[in-house]
């Protein structure tokens, strides 16, 4: 039955409050205005920054809303004007926008993009800010511009991307957001050189494709810390050369590791979101030109510090968004490196479920077996 052009009815995982379980309920999908399209998603992951929101502590956390940022789908329908994509093609949908046209596009200098991020800061759309989704009349926020706990969602033309339709969507949805992220921080942000010692603060997802674009990047050392041991054979795999539990030691973690390394790291990662180990993970640095990147998302209200001494002798302190990738450009090209088996993908996934067991895939979220929970649309 063709939908273009209607209200399609379909399951979503809805979050009515913080921190209240999900509810799947049948949501109604407004069909995609001019510059949006209407995708089926068919896999979506969950990420450790739907649970952050879910929680309550994000301060662009707006309820009811329906959250998920990593997944892939196939294009429904596309509104008035949308030329880059059509129904039927393979798509990513992207948090991170690329307009090609904004300050920030235009800059050269940074992959963040201007065109929607006011919109969906705010669980809307750009052009007449209202949602796409309600239920019996009741609208329920969009959640950063993707909202893909839904089996239909629609998004910002300019957050969408059109990848190989050879590639498995229960897969690649990954590179919707955790393992770019970790590649990028080293590869874009850092730019790590073949040699360098590297420091990865936290073993999930993120920190593990931190330790793989280090080991592709011909790191000599990769010094995984993770306070679950756990986590350690695993990290193996992904090219973590040594690891430290913060918990078996007395002296601040920061002074384990300048004495492992003769003095620090020539590169450290923060892939946690804990503001106390981001001071640890900058003040490992070597002084001179150690530099830090902060990936982990903290709580609003949390600050970072650190003596200015730490900055003034050379070490740098920098972020990274989606790994400073231009989603729209680059993310077909990760999708290519995994076909051609050059990226991990598969490696990072340890459970799959369905939609209705959302509230389960959450729970396993906190237990250290879990890097990343893949489920089913529509089984
Ligand atoms: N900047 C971005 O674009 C971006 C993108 C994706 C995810 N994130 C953020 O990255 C962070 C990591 O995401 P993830 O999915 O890998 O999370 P995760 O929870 O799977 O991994 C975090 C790891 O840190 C370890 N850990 C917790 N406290 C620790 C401590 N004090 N010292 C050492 N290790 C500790 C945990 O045991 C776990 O292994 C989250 O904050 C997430 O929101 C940021
Ligand atoms: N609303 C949050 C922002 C959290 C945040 O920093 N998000 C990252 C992506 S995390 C993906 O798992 C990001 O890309 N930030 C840049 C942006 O949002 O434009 C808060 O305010 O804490
Ligand atoms: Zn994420
Ligand atoms: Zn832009």
């Amino acid at each position: 039955m063709a939908t273009e052009g209607q209200v399609i009815t379909c399951k979503a995982a809805v979050a009515w409050e913080a921190n209240k379980p999900l509810v799947i309920e049948d949501v109604q999908v407004a069909p995609p205005q001019a510059g949006e399209v209407r995708v089926k998603i068919l896999f979506t992951a969950l990420c450790h920054t739907d649970a952050y929101t879910w929680s309550g502590k994000d301060p662009e956390g707006l309820f009811p809303c329906i959250l998920g940022h990593e997944a892939a789908g196939i294009v429904e329908s596309v509104g008035e004007g949308v030329t880059e994509v059509q129904p039927g093609d393979h798509v990513i949908p992207c948090y991170q926008a690329e307009c090609r046209e904004c300050k920030f596009c235009k800059s050269g200098k940074t992959n963040l993009c201007g065109k929607v991020r006011a919109a969906t800061g705010v669980g809307v759309m750009m052009s007449d800010r209202k949602s796409r989704f309600s239920i019996n009349g009741k609208p329920i926020y969009h959640f950063m511009g993707t909202s893909t706990f839904s089996q239909y969602t629609v998004v910002h033309d300019v957050s969408v991307a059109k990848i190989s339709p050879q590639a498995p969507l229960d897969k690649v949805c990954l590179l919707g957001c955790g393992v770019p992220t970790g590649l990028g921080a080293v590869w874009n942000t850092a730019k790590v050189e073949a040699g360098s010692i590297v420091a990865v603060f936290g073993l999930g997802t993120v920190g593990l494709a931190v330790a793989e674009g280090a080991k592709a990047a011909g790191a000599s050392r990769i010094i995984g810390i993770d306070i679950d041991s756990k986590k350690f054979d695993v990290a193996k795999n992904f090219g973590v050369t040594e690891f430290v539990n913060p918990k078996e030691y007395d002296k601040p973690i920061q002074q384990v590791i300048v004495d492992l390394t003769d003095g620090g790291v020539d590169y450290s990662f923060e892939c946690i979101g804990n503001v106390s180990v981001m001071r640890a993970a900058l003040e490992c640095c070597h002084k001179g030109w150690g530099t830090s990147v902060i990936v982990g998302v903290a709580a609003s209200g949390q600050e970072i510090s650190t003596r200015p001494f730490q900055l003034v002798t050379g070490r740098v302190w920098k972020g990274t968004a989606f790994g400073g990738f231009k989603s729209r450009s680059q993310v077909p090209w990760l999708v290519d490196k995994y076909m051609n088996k050059e990226i991990k993908v598969d490696e990072y996934i340890t459970h799959s479920l369905t939609l209705a067991e959302i509230n389960e895939a959450f729970d396993l979220m906190h237990e250290g077996g879990c890097l990343r929970c893949v489920l089913s649309l529509h089984a």
